[in-house]
């Protein structure tokens, strides 16, 4: 069993001086590169716009992605991605997943043969169904022990004002998600490590498509009862999702999966939510896609999960609505996924929580559950 464990206390201190890039200067980005700098890293921000790396560079602020928010003192920024590069040992992404692979192609000749690549993103790719972590390994060809992903409940602009919250580092290699937590950690942001990537970047993709159900019913008016419906039968989704694929469950409990649903799911800050909330009012998705100003990665995840749902015969009912909302083919107030059982075997999707009969899967997540309810103990991460 592979668990998630607290970084290392006196890691902090590995954190002072250590050069680091971040890639990509939006919201999260530039969130992330103040998380590294309050750490103590010797951070450079990536920004493609040199107006937008100079106003970083000179005023300590980014005002499209983080009103109100300053900058530490001790982060660069720079329009230059060989200078970003240039010494850094690990290097952060946070660009739109639909734009990793062209991102990686003018990264590549200037990355550092040995440098841990992380990615912060929450997508899959449109036209492959991969994972981030998928695409970087492909791209880059460098070992997969080089590489971590960090996801948790990560809204940027309350990180940026310094409110307190936990995330998760992981990587094949416990080494690298370790080395990478102890610098990806400061006093209001904690990180935890665990093994499991597929689990943590998995939870981060699939809550988004929660939080684009959720925000359909708010936006139609539905209230709490519904919500919190669609959320935990979300959750179960989720876990079957990313089980079938060979996550661990437990990571879905986690703070990548349950914790960042939650988060986002209840939030106004989320895009992905926000997105939802326009279709339930009744806006068409083009224009919801032209009004949101920001990454909704949740809006491009749908296919590629729905075929990589059908892979592996996987039930995902909410998914499934939340596509034909989008498509236009269904009534958003019609949306009520998690009541939707006419159609299927006696005994199955009817209890709630419980394993399907004859599944794996279904198993793996029943013996989560039951460790859960019955074992008095969390995912083992979220423990301090
Ligand atoms: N904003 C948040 O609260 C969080 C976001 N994330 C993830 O971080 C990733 C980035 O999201 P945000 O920073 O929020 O998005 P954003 O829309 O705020 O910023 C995206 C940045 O990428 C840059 N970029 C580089 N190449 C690009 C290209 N070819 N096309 C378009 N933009 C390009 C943009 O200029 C922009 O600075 C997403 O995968 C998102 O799911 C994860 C956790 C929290
Ligand atoms: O991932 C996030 C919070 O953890 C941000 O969610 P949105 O992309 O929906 O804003």
């Amino acid at each position: 069993m592979k668990t998630r464990v607290p970084a290392k206390k006196a890691a902090g201190r590995k954190a002072a001086g250590k050069r680091v890039a971040v890639l990509g200067a939006g919201s999260w980005g530039t969130t992330f590169a103040k998380i590294l700098a309050d750490g103590g890293a010797d951070v450079v921000l990536w920004a493609r716009r040199p107006e937008l790396a100079r106003e970083i560079q000179e005023a300590k602020r980014n005002s499209d992605y983080l009103p109100g928010v300053n900058l530490p003192l001790n982060l660069r920024a720079t329009s230059r991605l060989d200078l970003a590069l240039a010494g850094a040992e690990q290097v952060y992404i946070s660009v739109p997943s639909q734009s990793l692979r062209e991102n990686l192609a003018i990264i590549a000749p200037h990355l550092h043969a040995q440098a841990s690549v992380v990615s912060l993103m929450k997508g899959v790719e449109k036209s492959t169904g991969k994972r981030m972590s998928e695409v970087i390994a492909e791209v880059l060809r460098i070992d997969p022990a080089q590489i971590a992903v960090i996801s948790g409940p990560n809204l940027a602009l309350e990180i940026a004002k310094e409110q307190p919250t936990a995330a998760v580092v992981s990587s094949t290699s416990l080494e690298t998600a370790q080395a990478v937590a102890s610098v990806a950690r400061n006093r209001y942001f904690r990180s935890f490590v665990n093994t499991d990537v597929i689990g943590t970047e998995f939870g981060g993709v699939l809550k988004n498509l929660i939080a684009v159900a959720i925000g359909i019913v708010d936006g139609v008016g539905y209230g709490e009862n519904t919500k919190a419906s669609i959320i935990t039968r979300g959750l179960v989704e989720m876990t079957d999702f990313a089980v079938a694929y060979g996550a661990h469950p437990e990571t879905l409990a986690g703070l990548a999966g349950l914790g960042d649903l939650i988060a986002t799911s209840q939030s106004p800050l989320s895009r992905n939510n926000t997105a939802g909330r326009l279709l339930g009012q009744g806006y068409h998705l083009n224009d919801v896609v032209n009004q949101m100003q920001q990454t909704t990665e949740g809006l491009a995840s749908v296919g590629p999960i729905l075929e990589l749902a059908r892979a592996m015969g996987v039930d995902m009912p909410i998914v499934e609505q939340v596509r034909q909302v989008l498509a236009g083919t269904l009534d958003p107030k019609d949306i009520a996924p998690h009541l939707t059982t006419d159609d299927e075997p006696q005994g199955e999707r009817t209890i709630d929580g419980q394993a399907q009969s004859g599944s794996a899967v279904r198993r793996a997540f029943q013996r989560a559950f039951d460790q859960l309810r019955y074992g008095g103990r969390g995912a083992p991460g979220d423990r301090p």
